[in-house]
């Protein structure tokens, strides 16, 4: 059954989570940039970064990523937000080939506010959140005491629940 908050989509001043992953070309370049361009967007104001963690991959065989993860102040609704990071990922070179496949810049919605939304275009929380080492562990860096809705428990039990031997710090972004 879709679950849907509509009354409060166009809240303004909302907090969201976002992941941010690459593993083709200079990803550290390309995620650097990325925040960057968010935080110049209007309507988008950067809150806390992650550090940048090398991850393999979860999939197909392809190159080792680098993935972190934003806090997002945002005066803007879901939807939008979802049309955001789709272009920024477009700006930044990403093709659409395989599922799972290697990409120059992957920006996945985790969390927006304590919303649960479930339409055909997007989904919050972010439905493979929850068991993803490479989207945990720099979450739990910066927002260890946010809820996950759907479960109802912290990020920072979610990531004692995953095998985080995979994921190796990086830099200090
Ligand atoms: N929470 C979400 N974040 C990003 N993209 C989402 C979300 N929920 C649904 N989508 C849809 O997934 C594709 C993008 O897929 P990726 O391979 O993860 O980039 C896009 O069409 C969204 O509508
Ligand atoms: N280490 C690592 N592995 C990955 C990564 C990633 O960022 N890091 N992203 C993926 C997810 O790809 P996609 O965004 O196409 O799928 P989703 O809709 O399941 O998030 C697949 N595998």
């Amino acid at each position: 059954m879709n679950s849907f908050k509509i009354s409060r989509q166009n809240t303004p001043g909302k907090l969201s989570a976002i992941a941010l992953g690459s593993n083709i070309g200079d990803s550290y370049k390309i995620l650097t940039a990325a925040i960057e361009t968010l935080s110049a967007t209007p309507g988008i104001k950067l809150q806390a970064q992650s550090s940048w963690y090398r991850t393999k991959p979860v999939g197909p065989p392809q190159p080792d990523y680098l993935n972190g993860c934003a806090i997002l102040q945002v005066e803007m609704s879901p939807d939008l937000l979802l049309e955001t990071l789709l272009a920024t990922e477009a700006k930044f070179g990403r093709v659409r080939q395989e599922r799972w496949g290697a990409r120059s810049l992957d920006l996945d919605l985790l969390l927006y506010d304590d919303f649960i939304i479930d339409t055909p275009q997007l989904q919050i929380p972010h439905p493979r959140m929850v068991t993803r080492a490479f989207v945990l562990v720099p979450l739990d860096e910066i927002a260890p005491h946010w809820v996950e809705p759907t479960s109802g428990t912290k990020i920072k039990n979610l990531v004692k629940e995953v095998d985080c031997a995979d994921v190796v710090l990086f830099s200090n972004q």
